[in-house]
């Protein structure tokens, strides 16, 4: 078991480990010895913020985010998850991901405010560009990517959803889910606004921009913000057997028709990646812009109380 662990460093086998004896080993070609295991391994590999559990049989890996309260997307936070999805892409076992939250009533709370709020414009443009990285990975992934949003998703959370192949979200009308950019005093990039222009159209997107809408769950699903509605503890289920359907699609097609599909978008942000990140920090450091989002914050803490 220690040599398995001192192979594995990062990787802990979930199931049938404890019945790895030695028998449960093979001899490599180079003569190494090398850990055996049954077909329907599992294997989770637990970071900072995410948890990420593969299932070797059916291709599928659930990646779970876990930073309290909200799960709101620091730049650490993204860091790993874009090195998470990294990782799962270049592992050819893995044909498909769901996203979820292991957090109560909230799947990401969006970019984490206090990024943006009191820093200079090397972190603000460190933190842009972390962004700009995680829906590039995301929307632009060869995996079936779906979302099962067991929670509230404003701002960058419903980007990440949006980024996603298909959404499923919990039937609870408590739950919200939207670009509320505006609400903020602030503006969604281009790049948002495309994504959302993609998934609901251009009329619904000018709407929701606009005003900051944030769509409760049967709303959501009205506008095609999310594909489907499902008891919340149905929703982790469901997204396995939607990705199933997926599954069921040979790779090599559906992967040229997603890339058909997103690369226009994509390549919109690589050919004005640095613009985009000068915009957004002469945008944000704005003292305006600033006393925008002071006034949210303290908003959103008085609620509270
Ligand atoms: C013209 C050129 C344009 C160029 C581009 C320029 C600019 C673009 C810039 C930015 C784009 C930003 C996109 C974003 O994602 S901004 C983030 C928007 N997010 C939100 O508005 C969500 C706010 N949060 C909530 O609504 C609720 O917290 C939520 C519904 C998610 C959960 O509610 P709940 O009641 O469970 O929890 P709370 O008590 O409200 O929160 C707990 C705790 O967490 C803090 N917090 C919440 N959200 C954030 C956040 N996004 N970042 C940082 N911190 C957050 C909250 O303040 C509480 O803290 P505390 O009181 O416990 O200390």
């Amino acid at each position: 078991m220690a040599t398995l662990l001192k192979l594995f460093p990062t990787c802990t086998w979930t199931g049938r480990l404890a019945h790895l004896s030695r028998k449960g080993w093979a001899q490599s070609r180079s003569g190494r010895l090398l850990p055996c295991f049954p077909a329907s391994q599992r294997c989770a590999s637990t970071t900072s913020y995410l948890t990420v559990e593969m299932d070797d049989n059916t291709g599928v890996a659930v990646v779970t985010m876990k930073s309290p309260p909200v799960n709101s997307l620091s730049l650490d936070f993204l860091t790993e998850f874009s090195i998470s999805i990294e990782k799962l892409e270049m592992d050819r076992k893995c044909r498909g991901v769901i996203l979820t939250s292991g957090l109560p009533k909230v799947f990401s709370a969006g970019l984490d405010i206090m990024e943006m709020y009191g820093k200079g414009p090397e972190h603000c443009a460190e933190f842009w560009r972390a962004v700009q990285e995680m829906w590039l990975k995301l929307y632009g992934s060869n995996m079936i990517t779906i979302a099962a949003v067991n929670g509230s998703s404003p701002a960058g959370g419903c980007l990440m959803a949006m980024a996603c192949d298909y959404r499923i979200m919990a039937d609870n009308p408590k739950y919200s889910i939207g670009l509320n950019e505006t609400l903020l005093g602030i503006v969604a990039p281009f790049w948002f606004k495309d994504t959302m222009m993609n998934t609901i159209g251009f009329r619904a997107t000018e709407l929701a921009l606009q005003l900051g809408l944030l769509h409760n769950a049967p709303n959501a699903l009205r506008v095609g913000l999310v594909d489907e509605l499902v008891p919340e503890k149905e929703v982790l289920s469901a997204a396995s057997t939607a990705i199933s359907k997926w599954l069921a699609i040979p790779d090599h097609a559906r992967q040229i028709t997603k890339s058909m599909m997103r690369k226009p978008t994509i390549d919109r942000l690589l050919s004005h990646r640095d613009q985009d990140i000068n915009n957004f920090v002469s945008f944000i450091t704005k003292d305006s812009i600033q006393k925008s989002l002071q006034v949210y914050m303290e908003r959103l803490k008085q609620r509270k109380t």
